[in-house]
């Protein structure tokens, strides 16, 4: 009797417990949680009634509601914090609600407003938002056991890892990278369908030599320099083990590494596992793209360009190594190739003369001074000198330096070419080489101009001319997407090249004009559809795709498309 009664006690206990435990579990999951619209049954049956206001809502007045409290709200960093706000809270809101108000919420969530949040991310922290591992547990079990804490080994799919090194062109952020790996995240899945539960955003906090973050009494990272070298490698080494350990599915993705070590870390595990660096990979890519709808409407062919590149650090040797394997297939050497291309850094046209100073990745396109040696009267050859000797058809800056593209440069450029192609593509916003508007106007309108964030159309003598934005995200998010759904056990250059060639032969209908370079981002998934299906066509070609995936072309695309996440509530039992 005593036994029965207290296993009666209990019961009752156990159950309150758990009807108490699972409601506060579903209201505060993200992931599961519907707020207003848990319907009434589903508010009996987890203990739910009274923790939500009587009325029962669908997603669509949710939204309505989302959206008058998000246009109420003045700057864009608040903004950003009240959508960061709803996607902790209910992410299948977050994700309907910036599907619906793409192009308005993009700058928002991405780039450029993204820039303020990291930069200020210590300030405006309100939740964490990812993982975080920091240089002083340098150790793989410690490590599996916190990635353990994240999913079970088939839970997690795509992984986006940076060190924060290079966040954009702000450089150094310390700690508040993690939130370019959570922004690239989202884009996953606005853009290609990921399941944003099978994504895990990860920063790797080595130190920071940012003086404004260090100095910051509420900086949430470690106060200390930035460790490189030996105990950089093996602490990175340690991080990817355990990840491939933990998640051996799982594809990485490596972000905003500084110069010194994106393209090495590249390098080092492409071979060896499923990954890509976005900046190196994925910008290389895309602007190859704009490259490609550009010479369309110039009607010429790659190989006779010349390209003036200015940056040289991951995003510039990246676009200059995506247009010599292009430029190669095409039917020219390599080095001919390479002699086709300018790469200047802070210095100025890098020349055999700095083989000394010059990373890895810009070895192969160092210039003979003595070209350049009359034109110039110092030592360096600058951007104007090197523009008014090569004469190129197209500029494209990756340099972080706002305004570099000058009137004058710009100007001596159009002298020569008569459509020049013309690419700013620094970010954030006020980082841009120039803005497209003078381009324009330099250009007399001539310019085929892309620019790296977005910006608005350009209105001059009472045409509109739409700026296409070659930013990463047209490319990073199918390219994951296509290699999770291969599970190919490397990304092959092959796969990049048909990446950009599927990029550049999207629909028409999918551009916003017939001269835009790039498409339209409201038809981003569906032009997602499209470059996966040209990377899993490839996958199909080299044997490096799972069995399950179709071989039949109209199955295929059937498949892409059914393998999407959507926005939409579940019922729950
Ligand atoms: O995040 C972006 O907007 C594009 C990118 O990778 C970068 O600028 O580093
Ligand atoms: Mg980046």
């Amino acid at each position: 009797m005593n036994a029965f009664y207290n296993d009666a006690i209990r019961f009752i206990y156990v159950t309150i417990k758990v009807k108490w435990t699972v409601s506060t579990d579903l209201l505060r999951n993200a992931r599961y949680n519907k707020g207003t619209a848990f319907t009434k049954d589903e508010r009996s049956k987890f203990g739910l009634t009274s923790r939500l206001p009587p009325v029962v809502e669908t997603l669509e007045q949710q939204l309505q509601r989302s959206y008058d409290q998000y246009k109420r709200l003045g700057d864009s960093l608040q903004k950003h914090v009240y959508l960061s706000d709803v996607f902790d809270t209910n992410q299948t809101l977050f994700y309907a609600l910036v599907t619906r108000h793409l192009p308005e919420m993009y700058p928002i969530i991405y780039t450029p407003t993204e820039s303020q949040a990291i930069k200020q991310y210590s300030k405006i922290y309100r939740y964490p938002n990812g993982c975080y591992l920091d240089i002083e547990h340098n150790d793989p079990e410690y490590m599996k056991e916190q990635f353990a804490e994240f999913g079970k080994p088939g839970d997690i799919q795509y992984i986006v890892i940076t060190d924060s090194e290079g966040i954009l062109g702000i450089g150094d952020q310390g700690i508040g990278g993690i939130l370019i790996s959570v922004a690239k995240g989202h884009l996953m899945t606005l853009c290609s369908g990921l399941d944003p539960n099978r994504f895990l955003p990860i920063v790797l906090d080595v130190g920071t030599n940012n003086k404004d973050h260090r100095e910051d009494p509420k900086y949430l990272g470690l106060r200390k320099d930035r460790v490189h070298g030996e105990e950089y490698g093996r602490f990175l080494e340690n991080v990817i083990h355990s990840v491939k350990e933990t998640f051996p599915n799982a594809f990485i993705h490596f972000e905003d590494f500084g110069r010194s070590d994106a393209k090495p870390v590249l390098d080092r595990y492409s071979p060896k596992l499923p990954c890509f660096n976005d900046d190196i990979q994925g910008t290389g890519v895309v602007t190859l793209a704009a490259i490609f709808s550009a010479i369309r409407l110039t009607k010429s062919k790659l190989n006779e360009q010349k390209f003036v590149i200015v940056g040289a650090g991951t995003a510039g040797v990246g676009i200059a190594d995506r247009i010599v394997s292009s430029m190669v297939k095409e039917g020219i050497t390599r080095e001919e190739a390479r002699d086709k291309i300018y790469l200047l850094d802070k210095q100025g046209l890098i020349l055999d003369k700095h083989a000394d100073r010059a990373t890895e990745g810009q070895k192969p396109y160092l210039k003979k001074g003595s070209v350049f040696a009359d034109q110039s009267s110092s030592d360096e050859v600058d951007l104007e000198t090197t523009v008014s000797t090569v004469h190129p058809t197209a500029l494209i800056g990756v340099s972080g330096q706002a305004g570099i593209f000058s009137e004058n440069i710009v100007r001596e450029m159009s002298k020569h070419t008569k459509q020049p192609i013309i690419f700013p593509l620094s970010n954030p916003t006020d980082l841009m080489e120039a803005k497209p508007s003078d381009l324009n106007e330099w250009t007399d309108g001539k310019g085929l101009i892309a620019s790296g964030s977005p910006v608005p159309p350009v209105k001059r003598n009472g045409k509109d001319y739409y700026i296409s934005q070659c930013n990463n995200a047209f490319i990073y998010p199918s390219v994951g997407v296509a290699a999770v759904l291969s599970e190919c056990k490397t990304l092959t250059e092959e796969m990049l090249s048909s990446a950009a060639d599927g990029l550049a032969s999207t629909p028409r209908s999918l551009f916003k004009s017939d001269d835009s370079l790039l498409p339209d981002l409201t038809n981003v998934r569906e032009v997602s559809r499209h470059v996966k299906f040209a990377i899993l066509k490839q996958a199909l070609a080299e044997n490096n795709c799972a069995d399950y995936v179709p071989r039949e072309d109209e199955a295929l695309k059937k498949w892409i498309k059914q393998t999407e996440w959507n926005a939409e509530y579940a019922e729950y039992e």
